[in-house]
């Protein structure tokens, strides 16, 4: 059986829970044994995949899990906003350390690589690709192109504020337009991501609200002060 079919039979089983597993940089939480060890508890707990950013991390996570791993790389680039899995080189470093699904930015800024080339290069490694999208456009662009997944990762993360909602706007249309969709993004509460599925998401990634102990604290802390 393909990972897909796979993995489209966990969601059916399980449910369409995946759980980034990104602390926040320069936490006590940043260090790959931690990132594995979330995502461990986050499999056992119902997650059908995780996402899991940089090579150390994924080096350290993909032999203790046997759900698919979404790689990707974060840079901080000069001449680009794009921070998601820019380059050809980090497609390949994500294949070798055992990534399943990579994920790359796939918004219409100005960027370093093609996206053409990315799609291109995830599939001539055997793997499946995610675009992280702001816009139902760029979501559609790459489905267009044969990306399997789509997700809306970045709406709300190209503009200037961002919302403190998820898009479940964006979920809608995209699903109407009948791409294969992962709402991500600001799924704080079960309540929230149960939303995207109604809209027809496949599947939902939920981040800080289980792996950023210090964004949840913050939340938790600010509803306490009087
Ligand atoms: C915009 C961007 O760079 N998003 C990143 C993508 O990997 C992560 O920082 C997010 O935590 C992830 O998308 C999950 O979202 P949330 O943490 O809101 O559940």
């Amino acid at each position: 059986m393909s990972l897909l079919a796979k993995l489209e039979q966990s969601v059916r089983e399980y449910g369409g829970l995946i759980v980034s597993c990104q602390p926040v940089p320069g936490s006590p939480m940043d260090r790959p044994e931690i990132v594995a060890a979330m995502a461990q508890a986050a499999v056992s707990a119902g997650a059908v995949a995780v996402r899991i950013e940089g090579i150390a991390n994924l080096e350290a996570t993909r032999p203790l899990i046997s759900v698919p791993v979404i790689g990707i790389m974060k840079r901080d680039l000069e001449h680009s906003a794009v921070r998601i899995t820019p380059f050809l080189h980090d497609v390949d470093a994500l294949a070798q350390a055992g990534a399943d699904i990579i994920a790359f930015d796939a918004t219409f800024r100005p960027r370093p690589v093609a996206i053409d080339e990315l799609i291109a290069r995830i599939h001539h490694h055997g793997l499946l690709a995610m675009a992280d999208s702001s816009t139902v456009e760029e979501g559609l662009n790459c489905q267009h192109k044969g990306v399997e997944f789509i997700g809306t990762t970045m709406s709300g993360y190209t503009t200037a504020l961002t919302p403190a909602e998820p898009d479940l706007l964006m979920v809608s249309e995209l699903s109407r337009a009948g791409c294969r969709v992962i709402a991500e993004g600001r799924y704080n509460s079960p309540e929230l991501a149960a939303q995207a599925i109604d809209r027809g998401a496949w599947a939902v990634t939920v981040g800080s609200a289980i792996t950023r102990i210090e964004h949840i604290c913050q939340w938790f802390s600010d509803a306490v002060k009087r």
